[in-house]
């Protein structure tokens, strides 16, 4: 186990070439935001570029991209394609039945502008061109639909006799579910980086626990990250916050193992484990403890993975500096005071203080 310090980050800084473009540092797609988590599709992309990512692309609902476009020129949007309408697109799925038997309370609560699961094709080419794929910042899963979803992979789980293989026969579930499951599907022999974050972790912890016992975990692709707050973790492998709280190495340890990935497990001293090295990161305070800020963590490792640094090294490397940018924020601004959005320009010191010390 060891703890992060400065000399160790400077090292792994990756190296910015005078002789270079933008594709030398990398293209990150980021499949991010909501309607109603729009600055979460904003935050996690312009940090990736704070930190040095040559190009973003935003893949989004429509609305979502047109937000982040009114917010800043630097973010390339890719408007993802839309379920015809909420009703029509639901009464051809194979939860028909089930659907109609929802109150109509439900209908009209349910998200506008569910991603359709057939944008993965939109996006197939850009899921193997991309340096680093980031999923699942503000990328709401749906909403009255969630317990249908659940119960359509519970079906489909019972019905057939499969561990990781189920993904390609369990039934596409509705809302953002469905587009999320087709992505998993395609994405799964990619060899390029992958970072999971919030609903995205939430899907997979779904589809590990589909029939109320642990299964075999989803196979995540090979180079992964997973970023879970404690709650989150506790979702994935099925254990009380408490538990995790109390033992935080040892569960991020197993979580690397179980699912085979790097593993984040965010809060005061962020754990990074990809199940044989242990990082424990020294830096932040608690102005970062406000909405937005793990969007901008997650961005922050997707752009050290455009430029190259290895998975465990971009998680190093994103959660040091991230820390250490709410710490100098926090000197000016006072912990109370700090934003999300503030920890975007505070990125620079970090990364200034980190090269000049
Ligand atoms: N501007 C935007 O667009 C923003 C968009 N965002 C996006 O919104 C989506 C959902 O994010 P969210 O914040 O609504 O739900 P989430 O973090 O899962 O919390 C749910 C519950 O979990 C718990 N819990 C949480 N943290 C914990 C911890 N450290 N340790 C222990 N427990 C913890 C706590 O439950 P409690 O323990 O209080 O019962 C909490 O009520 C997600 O996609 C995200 O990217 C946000 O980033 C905000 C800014
Ligand atoms: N008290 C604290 N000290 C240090 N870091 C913190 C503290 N509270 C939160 N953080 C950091 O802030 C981020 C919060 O991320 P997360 O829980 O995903 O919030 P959100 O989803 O609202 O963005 C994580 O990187 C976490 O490590």
């Amino acid at each position: 186990m060891q703890t992060l310090i400065h000399d160790y980050i400077k090292a792994i800084l990756p190296p910015r070439p005078n002789d270079s473009h933008k594709m030398t540092f990398g293209n990150v797609l980021n499949i991010a935001g909501s309607i109603n988590y729009r600055g979460a599709a904003y935050l996690s992309s312009i940090s990736a570029l704070r930190v040095g990512a040559g190009y973003v692309t935003l893949a989004s609902s429509p609305i979502v991209c047109d937000s982040v476009s009114a917010l800043t020129p630097n973010v390339v949007t890719l408007p993802l394609l839309i379920s015809p309408t909420e009703k029509d697109h639901i009464l051809t799925q194979p939860t028909d039945l089930l659907l109609k038997q929802l109150p109509s309370t439900n209908m009209q609560s349910m998200d506008v502008q569910t991603i359709d699961a057939k944008a993965v094709l939109q996006l197939r080419d850009k899921l193997t061109q991309a340096s680093v794929i980031s999923i699942g910042s503000g990328l709401s899963l749906g909403q009255s639909t969630d317990q249908l979803s659940v119960n359509a992979i519970h079906n489909s789980l019972d019905n057939k006799n499969h561990s990781n293989n189920h993904l390609n026969s369990l039934i596409v579930p509705e809302g953002n579910r469905g587009f999320f499951y087709a992505l998993l599907r395609e994405i799964q022999t990619n060899t390029n980086p992958v970072i999971f974050d919030a609903d995205a972790l939430n899907f997979i912890s779904g589809l590990s626990h589909a029939s109320g016992t642990m299964q075999t975990p989803i196979i995540l692709p090979k180079n992964s990250i997973i970023t879970p707050h404690p709650k989150e973790l506790s979702r994935l492998l099925n254990v009380d916050v408490s538990k995790i709280q109390a033992q935080r190495v040892y569960y991020a340890n197993i979580a690397a193992k179980q699912y085979k990935t790097v593993v984040v497990l965010k809060g005061q001293h962020t754990v990074i484990s990809d199940g044989e090295r242990v990082f424990i990161n020294p830096t932040g305070n608690s102005a970062l403890a406000k909405a937005g800020t793990g969007d901008v963590l997650t961005g922050m490792i997707a752009g050290f993975c455009a430029q190259g640094a290895s998975p465990i090294n971009a998680a190093c490397l994103g959660v040091y500096l991230h820390g250490l940018a709410g710490d100098i924020a926090a000197k000016d601004l006072s912990q109370y005071s700090v934003l999300a959005s503030d920890l975007l320009n505070y990125i620079p010191q970090a990364i200034l203080k980190v090269l000049t010390l």
